[in-house]
């Protein structure tokens, strides 16, 4: 079941980028404090929104009210590419976060690159395994002016297959992106929708429209099919924000 949905809507992407970042520390260590003895599971996003809060949450390293120690990072999606190419989503996260904060090996559970040697199916069958039954405790999704979210395209094979997923394939391949690079891999909504908190990440007037669908229950769109079981938090610019029923801000 959904849990309930809030928004907060903040004049410019640079202020967004500023409240991920804050309400990030502030909700992980908030779990942290109820929760001492486990891991915060905490699934990232690529995008460039997402990028700047990485790059925010590095500043306050130190200062930040987060045991890094205790947080384990995975990925919604990935560029099915070399683990050295800049076409990552890991690689600006990775960038930001490693130096500043004390993440190492065990934190972080990036998704498999392209090596050459394992395939697109396998590596998505084997990140599906590590992932296991893990619930994420927010996962983090950027959406595209489309409305797609993870790897998940709307008219795209990759929709009904991650709406159909079983339990023994929580992670995709996706081929034929409509978004480059072709090849993918990507959580499913199964894998989303169990998460406690699902966290939109969106700016600029190119995403109101997608914005605007999903919010509705449009289900004809990947990010309208993606909800948290206990809060459904949209971080939104003012642009993105336009075509939100007044109704549902209030
Ligand atoms: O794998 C990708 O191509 C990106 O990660 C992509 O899915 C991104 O998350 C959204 O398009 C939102 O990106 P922006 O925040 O940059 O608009």
């Amino acid at each position: 079941m959904p849990g309930r949905t809030e928004y907060l809507v903040h004049p410019d992407a640079d202020a967004v980028a500023e409240a991920i970042a804050e309400q990030l520390s502030i909700r992980i260590a908030q779990l942290q404090a109820e929760q001492p003895d486990r891991l915060v599971q905490i699934a990232l996003t690529g995008g460039r929104i997402a990028t700047k809060a990485y790059q925010r949450l590095a500043a306050d390293g130190p200062s930040s009210p987060v045991d890094w120690t205790k947080v384990a990072l995975w990925w919604g999606d990935e560029r099915f590419v070399a683990a050295d190419s800049d076409d990552r989503n890991d690689q600006a996260a990775l960038a930001a976060l490693v130096p500043a904060l004390p993440l190492t090996d065990t934190n972080l559970n990036p998704m498999p690159a392209d090596d050459g040697q394992i395939s697109l199916d396998e590596a998505a069958l084997a990140y599906g395994a590590e992932l296991g039954n893990t619930a994420f405790d927010i996962c983090l999704l950027g959406v595209g002016p489309d409305g797609h979210v993870a790897s998940v395209f709307p008219d795209h094979p990759s929709f009904e297959v991650s709406l159909q997923a079983e339990a023994d394939t929580p992670v995709i391949p996706v081929r034929d992106a409509p978004k480059p690079p072709p090849l993918r891999i990507s959580i499913t909504h199964r894998v989303i929708n169990r998460s406690a908190e699902v966290w939109f990440t969106v700016s600029g007037s190119d995403k109101a429209d997608a914005v605007g669908w999903a919010v509705t229950g449009n289900k004809q769109v990947p990010a309208g099919a993606a909800h948290g079981t206990e809060r459904t938090l949209w971080l939104l610019d003012e642009a993105a924000a336009a075509r939100i029923p007044v109704d549902l801000l209030n």
